[in-house]
């Protein structure tokens, strides 16, 4: 017989081999491309599939791996992916496999392999069963669910979930206890039915290692030591490769994961979390560029799990489809915080009124003082990680350009290097203008390292309650480039070790900071000048995230008399982000938001693709997009009156590591539409970069959905 095998990303369809007895779909195979071994997945025939002729010699598969089938949803989930995204099946279905996966053979599969869990386990509580497969239950703590009594409004809300089939949108918030309604959402799945799994996904689980504490220390005791498993890019291969086998034959009964984790293989799916379903990160911006948050909407849709979204600053999508009037989501509201805590009062510094280059106004300044004095924390924000953004020269101008990229270097005090974030580049700060020879080149603006260094001098004379001199500290993507560093440093502040954390957007969400009662977002106004639409929504979010981190614990604020407060400085304190902000007001920014979309038929009103080319020059890459332009309208493809064509311009960073970069906007009212006129393009652009002018020249990828402009 023949089998189908999608495995290989540059061809079409699936390829065919011969097996002596039938294979069902999902299973999971060796093959062999040219000389090439590699993973393959027995697909369906496609229903137009032409007959393999008899002249044809078909290869015969290498290997069936000892393992049960990839169930149908899961197959389905990589075709629709596939197809959404304008991706060949086996990419997305490669993708979605742990990469340890492609190269194991059967016999070192077979020895990873844990007896399987029983199918059928005896009818006690579901309770018992899980814990008669596990020995060390006694030992552990009685179930902690019960030292929590759920508040009023998080009761009414895991009423809600168990009588509605969802989606849900929890706008829950910050520190109004959504975690808890997951857990109780999750564990009522699990012990509803023993074959159950559930999907937690987190926008970046290095970030939240007290939420997989949190998961564990609640489920080990019900389910097992070995009921919670994760998934994400900090993994090794091997620890993922287990992860994935766990989940694939049913042994974890939750997947705590990143947006890899919407393609693992959970054959009793019957639960999805997203968490902070508004974060960018949900949204995979290399090859296969798709929504983990929307696919999870699809997979729950198809497999019949419930879906919930949750968080406290919404994306407009998810806000707009659970407008009641719309109702493709229920809408649950958790306006309040645990314990009747307050939101922090939000204090505009009007930096007009500053002298120039102020980086902390005097009452910000003296507000920290008076925190650190009294032991309590505060957090400060700036999105800019390094020492300054540029290094230039007084005398002539100079500026520390990237050779390579259309960006300045930043300048990185610790090492004494200049940096590129585009390309990496990497070189020593030079002793004097490379150009005109002048000693005296500046620093030009503020990053987190600066902002370090200058307050741990501002306050050098602070002291805390214990006669300790003040001490401030900094997360940011570089003090945590080592394994473990991240946690190390968390574990500093909720301990109490540093006073004053400066750190960019990684501190400002998801953390359950104990003692921080002042957060401060010393430069945001950048944001508000960009030219993407959706830049004032997410310096929005960001703020709203940032403020959450004040006042969490409501018991210590009052027995500290203290006051939580979210501090912004700015130039714009009249703009409409911050009067927003000032009143805590997500739903009021969010209709001004839509009301300006639906006024000019953006997002979630039209639905966009982004169509990129990469070239040596901005004129070929350009050149390929009107070319592919034309071909849509000669071509005369379905729905060309449908969808608008924007003329290609060149991308915001337009230039990186010496390659040149052009962007097309493709836009259209109805998704199907869109959806029908990419698909009867694809074929063209394929065409188009064969042509001799452009082989070679320039590569083109297609971003559905795009998240930025
Ligand atoms: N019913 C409850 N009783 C007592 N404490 C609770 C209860 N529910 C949650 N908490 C505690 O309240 C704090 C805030 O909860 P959680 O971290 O889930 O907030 P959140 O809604 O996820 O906020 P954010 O959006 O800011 O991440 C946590 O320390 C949690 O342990
Ligand atoms: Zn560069």
């Amino acid at each position: 017989m023949a089998v189908h095998t999608p495995m290989h990303s540059t061809v079409g369809g699936p390829l065919s081999y011969t097996h002596p007895s039938p294979l069902p779909p999902g299973t999971l195979v060796r093959v062999r491309l040219g000389t090439r071994p590699l993973l393959g997945v027995v697909w369906e025939a496609p229903p137009d599939a032409e007959p393999v002729p008899a002249h044809v010699q078909l290869r015969a598969l290498d290997a069936v791996l000892p393992l049960p089938p990839l169930d149908a949803t899961w197959l389905r989930l990589v075709a629709f992916a596939a197809r959404y995204y304008q991706r060949s099946l086996g990419e997305i279905a490669m993708a979605g496999l742990p990469p340890a996966l492609r190269s194991a053979t059967p016999e070192q599969l077979a020895k990873r392999l844990q007896p399987p869990a029983p199918k059928k386990p005896p009818r006690k509580s579901a309770r018992a069963a899980a814990e008669a497969a596990v020995e060390p239950v006694a030992a552990l703590p009685a179930p902690p669910e019960a030292a929590v009594t759920l508040s009023a409004e998080q009761r009414g809300v895991v009423d809600q979930i168990a009588q509605h089939p969802g989606p849900f949108l929890l706008y829950g918030s910050t520190g109004s206890g959504k975690t808890e309604v997951y857990l109780r959402v999750v564990q009522r799945a699990l012990e509803a039915d023993p074959q159950a799994q559930a999907l937690v996904m987190v926008p970046e689980i290095n970030l939240t290692p007290q939420l997989q504490e949190r998961f564990a220390t609640r489920f080990a005791p019900l389910f097992g030591p070995q009921s919670v498993v994760s998934m994400h890019s900090g993994m090794t291969e091997v620890q993922r490769l287990k992860s994935w086998l766990a989940a694939h034959q049913g042994q974890a009964r939750i997947l705590l994961g990143t947006r890899m984790a919407v393609f693992a293989s959970l054959p009793g799916l019957k639960v999805i979390v997203v968490d902070e379903e508004h974060d960018p990160s949900y949204k995979q911006e290399e090859g296969a560029r798709y929504s983990a948050r929307d696919l999870a909407l699809w997979r729950g849709h198809a497999s019949g799990a419930q879906v919930l979204l949750g968080s406290a600053t919404p994306s407009l999508e998810s806000w707009h489809a659970s407008d009641p009037a719309v109702g493709r989501y229920l809408r649950l509201h958790m306006p309040s915080r645990i314990g009747a805590g307050a939101l922090p009062r939000v204090r505009l510094v009007d930096m007009r009124q500053q002298p120039k280059r102020t980086v902390f106004a005097p009452p910000l300044l003296e507000a920290i003082t008076a925190r650190v004095q009294r032991g309590e924390q505060s957090l400060v924000l700036l999105n800019r990680r390094g020492f300054a953004p540029v290094l230039f020269c007084t005398d002539c101008g100079w500026k520390s350009d990237c050779p390579h990229c259309s960006a300045h270097q930043v300048f990185h005090k610790g090492d004494r290097s200049l940096r590129c974030h585009h390309c990496g580049h990497t070189q020593r700060v030079p002793p004097a203008c490379p150009s005109c020879g002048n000693p005296d080149i500046l620093p030009l603006g503020k990053g987190t390292e600066q902002l370090e260094e200058e307050l741990a001098r501002l306050l050098r004379n602070v002291q805390r309650p214990d006669g300790q001199p003040a001490r401030v500290g900094r997360i940011d993507a570089d003090t945590t480039r080592h394994k473990g560093a991240l946690e190390a440093q968390l574990a500093q502040v909720h301990e109490g070790e540093i006073d004053v954390l400066v750190g960019t957007q990684m501190v400002a969400k998801g953390h359950d900071f104990r003692r921080i009662t002042l957060v401060a977002a010393v430069q945001p106004d950048g944001a508000l000048f960009s030219s993407d639409f959706r830049a004032p929504e997410r310096l929005f979010c960001l703020l709203m995230q940032a403020a959450g981190r004040a006042g969490r614990d409501a018991g210590y604020v009052s027995d500290q008399g203290s006051q939580p407060e979210m501090w912004v400085q700015t130039a714009e304190p009249q703009h409409s982000v911050f009067t927003a902000l000032r009143q805590h007001d997500y739903p009021a920014f969010a209709a001004r938001q839509l009301q300006e979309r639906h006024d000019a038929g953006m997002p979630p009103f039209a639905f966009q693709t982004l169509v990129r080319a990469d070239a040596k020059t901005q004129a070929a890459a350009q050149d390929f997009l009107r070319a592919v332009s034309d071909a849509a309208r000669q071509g005369q493809l379905p729905h060309l009156d449908d969808v608008f064509l924007y003329p290609p311009i060149p991308m915001t960073v337009q230039r990186v590591a010496n390659v040149e970069r052009a962007q097309m906007l493709i836009e259209a009212a109805d998704r199907r539409a869109l959806q029908r006129f990419l698909h009867a393009w694809q074929p063209w652009l394929h065409w188009v970069r064969s042509q001799p002018q452009y082989k070679g020249v320039v590569r083109w990828l297609m971003d559905v959905d795009p998240l930025s402009l």
